[in-house]
């Protein structure tokens, strides 16, 4: 049974879509869930932490609780799913993660790639591409906290480890699984970045890894180690509870600002958050619910997602800190209060607002659902007081997802 180890939340989402597509029952999990939890039926399971900022000791520490409670769980293949922009600080803690786990897992090689095709990342020559060009061109240089200025993944891991790192080419992978498993028998390094620029290439490599105790990508990979697995025939639920819907919005990625404004070009319920107006939290919060009881809005946006020039300005009278942390605060009590007022099916975007609201609900995990976009499934909490979570990355999704996800039940 595959194990993942995603390193936030909404990269949990995403490697669990991956492993449903492929016809795994799915599980998700926010954090290590506690001893004894009784599982539903499944065939893989995430656990999504909280590790991609954190230091390399943090998130090995992370990690390994996570390593130890998915092999009290069954697991026989751990997959380590960072991001398809392998983000990392300029510590940078995947190259920690992957010397911890191999250790702990007593494994000779490790086959790892971020290509994510569905998501127009590829890995070609050992470099990685976003669309039509490299990782370093790509608007990932400029991120506030993780900025990528290298596009060879190779130098980009190495810089993380002292375990050797080595590449398998293109021309290999294309060659066929026999041709892999050839450069597996006497690998160069210990850890292998592999070429993919296609779904087929991943298969192929899913084939070979289909037993691999340890393996390591974004979303693409585990598709392919599922697809070899599972039955390739998408599993789990897709009907959605009915009742009331709204969504959360906090991020402030080019994709996500489309989506808002497609929200407010149907003319569709919504309010902003302005942390300079209310810095206070619970009192942000107070207003936002105030206006859902007046404007009774079922399908509401509530969003605080604002473009780099209105968000810089915002920073600097709040700071970056405390902006987010205002933002995030409100967000968990609006959550907390809409569930309240009898929302059943919620959309968070964002990554650390997606973290924020299933925190502030308590939420700690579910079955994998339907996927509402690419690497964008609804979770079906275990709970069944908590509603149906559409937990959003900043760059997922179609224009139109925001406006038609929180679109009212008729
Ligand atoms: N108007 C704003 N002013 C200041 N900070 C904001 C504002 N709106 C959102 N933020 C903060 O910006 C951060 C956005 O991060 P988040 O992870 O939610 O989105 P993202 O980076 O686009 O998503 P992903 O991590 O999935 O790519 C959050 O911490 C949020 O609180
Ligand atoms: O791999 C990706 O791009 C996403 O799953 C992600 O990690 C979002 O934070």
């Amino acid at each position: 049974m595959i194990g993942a180890i995603a390193d936030d939340v909404t990269g949990g989402t995403d490697v669990a879509v991956a492993l449903r597509r492929g016809g795994l029952r799915t599980l998700l999990f926010f954090g290590v869930p506690p001893a004894g939890t009784t599982l539903p039926a499944h065939d893989a399971v995430v656990v999504a932490l909280k590790s991609r900022m954190a230091s390399p000791q943090q998130a090995v520490a992370m990690s390994l609780e996570a390593l130890e409670w998915l092999r009290n769980n069954k697991v026989s293949q751990v997959y380590v799913k960072y991001c398809s922009t392998f983000d990392s600080t300029a510590e940078g803690n995947i190259g920690p993660v992957l010397d911890a786990l191999s250790s702990a897992l007593s494994v000779d090689v490790v086959v790892t790639t971020p290509s994510s095709p569905r998501h127009g990342r590829t890995q070609y020559r050992g470099h990685l591409f976003i669309g039509d060009g490299l990782l370093a061109e790509s608007p990932m240089r400029e991120h506030p906290v993780t900025p990528m200025r290298d596009s060879n993944l190779v130098r980009l891991l190495q810089a993380q480890t002292r375990t050797p790192v080595g590449l398998i080419g293109h021309d290999t992978v294309r060659e066929g699984a026999t041709a892999v498993r050839g450069v597996l028998e006497r690998p160069a390094a210990r850890y292998l970045l592999a070429d993919a620029t296609t779904d087929e290439d991943l298969l192929v490599l899913g084939r070979v890894l289909a037993g691999a105790p340890l393996v390591a990508g974004a979303a693409g990979l585990a598709s392919g180690l599922a697809a070899a697995a599972g039955s390739s025939q998408a599993s789990g639920p897709d009907v959605l509870p009915a009742g009331r819907s709204a969504a959360l919005s906090g991020s402030c990625s080019a994709r996500t600002l489309d989506q808002v404004a497609e929200v407010l070009r149907r003319g569709r319920p919504a309010h902003r958050l302005d942390p300079v107006a209310v810095p206070d939290p619970a009192a942000l919060a107070a207003r936002a619910l105030a206006w859902f009881d007046a404007a009774d809005a079922d399908g509401a946006l509530i969003y605080s997602s604002m473009p780099p020039e209105d968000l810089h300005r915002t920073q600097e009278v709040l700071g970056v800190q405390r902006s987010a942390r205002v933002l995030e605060r409100a967000t968990g009590l609006i959550a907390a209060g809409l569930v309240r007022r009898g929302v059943r099916r919620l959309v968070a975007a964002g990554g650390e607002t997606s973290g924020a609201v299933v925190a502030a609900l308590g939420v700690r995990g579910g079955v994998v659902g339907a996927e509402a976009a690419p690497g964008v499934p609804w979770i079906h909490p275990v709970d069944p007081a908590h509603p149906a979570l559409l937990l959003k990355s900043g760059n997922f999704g179609e224009p139109d997802l925001l406006a038609v996800a929180t679109e009212p039940a008729r």
